[in-house]
């Protein structure tokens, strides 16, 4: 039987805190308050029928004087798989576009401009398993597969922005296997792909069996409505991939996801967040929600009994401002979409008021790291050589802290060595 989910943090914390110390419970945990938007009704409803959650709220920067506000509304969608995984993989797809579909439908109804969508959104996220059929057939083309036909015609009939994470078969390099993020333009042509940089290699996420670290390197797309970069999951425990994605000038770095409780939860509020603080600019943390069965056992070689699911994936997507205030996540448990609009010249007001790309040293850095990766490279640490000589002569070093007993041991070192 399936545990009982908390729905998310934020209901508990609204059930359990009293009102008039839930202002600054948020302030204190979310930063500066967003603002609640105004969905149209016809969207809502379309949440309630449809079967999701629906989520809009905005971040505020100031007004500029030579500089018109930048608005643009950004959409990210968790969900579900739809189809138990051992449906053929062809009715498995169709059911994840029509879902998405529907969602991105309510998007545009909000005046969404840029929509992102989970990591490897058209399958389950069976690389858990290890087997390569029948999950390998749900790797496309990102530049004619189906799934880009498919965002190609959301892009052009709503006129957003589609970032479209799916595993991708790249037949030219034979047919080699990607994480890849497809990004459409809202005129509909395939802007690019980028790929995922870093591949776990943790519990049951055995995904470099499939796929190799992508070498796109930290490419931005210059969009009609912003600057945006893909650092997919894994990646967002590297701070470096956010910082080349921020150098590169991204203003909004989407993090899509597949994460399990157990492993990260803890640390989803954090990382996201803490990137678009250090980086100056926007990220979008989306992760999957709920427990994928699988039809045969499996193990990762960790000392787990055989099993057949991934464990619990958390959803709990949000959107984190470069000021560190950020939404509300999307819950636990259900499918969702949530909308923020931002203006991202908050982007160089925030860069103007803290400095890190200013004061971040980068020269010393390039330099200290250039040595670092050097086969000859040495640790740059001072030894307490009086310490390492009472070590080195087998003494603990609880026998000779104090200074009288340390001359005495030293006295003794000396005539040793
Ligand atoms: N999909 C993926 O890279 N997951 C790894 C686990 C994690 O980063 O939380």
């Amino acid at each position: 039987m399936a545990a009982v989910q908390l729905e998310s943090l934020e209901k508990c914390l609204e059930r359990h805190v009293p009102p008039e110390e839930l202002r600054e419970v948020r302030r204190i945990l979310y930063g500066k308050e967003t603002r609640m938007l105004d969905l149209p009704l016809c969207a809502l409803e379309t949440a309630v029928e449809r079967d999701f959650e629906l989520k809009g709220l905005g971040f505020e920067a100031a007004p500029e004087q030579l500089r018109q506000p930048r608005i643009v509304r950004v959409g990210i969608i968790q969900n579900k798989i739809v189809l138990p995984t051992n449906a053929p993989v062809a009715q498995q797809v169709a059911a994840m576009h029509k879902r998405i579909g529907d969602l991105v439908e309510a998007a545009a109804m909000c005046g969404v401009n840029i929509v992102c969508f989970q990591e490897a959104w058209t399958m389950p996220f069976a690389f858990c398993t290890r087997e390569k059929l029948p999950w390998t057939e749900f790797a496309e083309s990102a530049e004619d597969g189906p799934t880009t036909k498919f965002c190609q015609e959301l892009a052009k009939q709503y006129n957003l922005v589609v970032v479209s994470p799916i595993l991708e078969r790249d037949e030219v390099h034979g047919e080699t296997l990607w994480n890849t993020a497809v990004v459409v333009s809202n005129s509909g042509h395939v802007l690019g792909k980028t790929r995922k940089n870093h591949i776990p290699r943790i519990g049951d996420f055995n995904e470099s069996t499939y796929y190799m670290e992508g070498k796109t390197g930290h490419r931005v797309f210059q969009t009609q409505f912003g600057r945006i970069a893909v650092n997919i999951c894994y990646g967002r425990h590297h701070p470096l991939n956010w910082l080349m994605f921020s150098i590169n000038g991204a203003e909004i770095i989407f993090n899509p996801s597949a994460t399990v409780g157990d492993l990260s939860e803890p640390m989803w509020p954090i990382e996201a967040r803490n990137a678009a603080i250090a980086n100056h600019c926007f990220t979008c943390a989306i992760n999957r929600v709920g427990m994928e069965h699988f039809q045969n056992e499996f193990t990762s070689g960790d000392g787990k009994k055989a099993h057949r699911d991934f464990g619990y994936f958390y959803g709990s997507s949000y959107i984190a401002a470069p000021d560190g205030s950020r939404t509300p996540s999307l819950s636990r448990t259900r499918d969702g979409l949530l909308i923020a609009e931002m203006d991202l010249n908050l982007c160089r007001q925030i860069s103007d008021k803290w400095a890190f790309k200013m004061t971040g040293r980068y020269e010393m850095y390039a330099e200290e790291l250039a040595k670092m990766v050097q086969p000859d490279f040495e640790p740059n640490i001072i030894k307490d050589c009086f310490y390492l000589q009472a070590t080195q002569c087998k003494f603990s070093t609880a026998d000779i802290r104090g200074t009288a007993h340390a001359e005495h041991m030293l006295i003794k070192i000396s005539q040793m060595t």
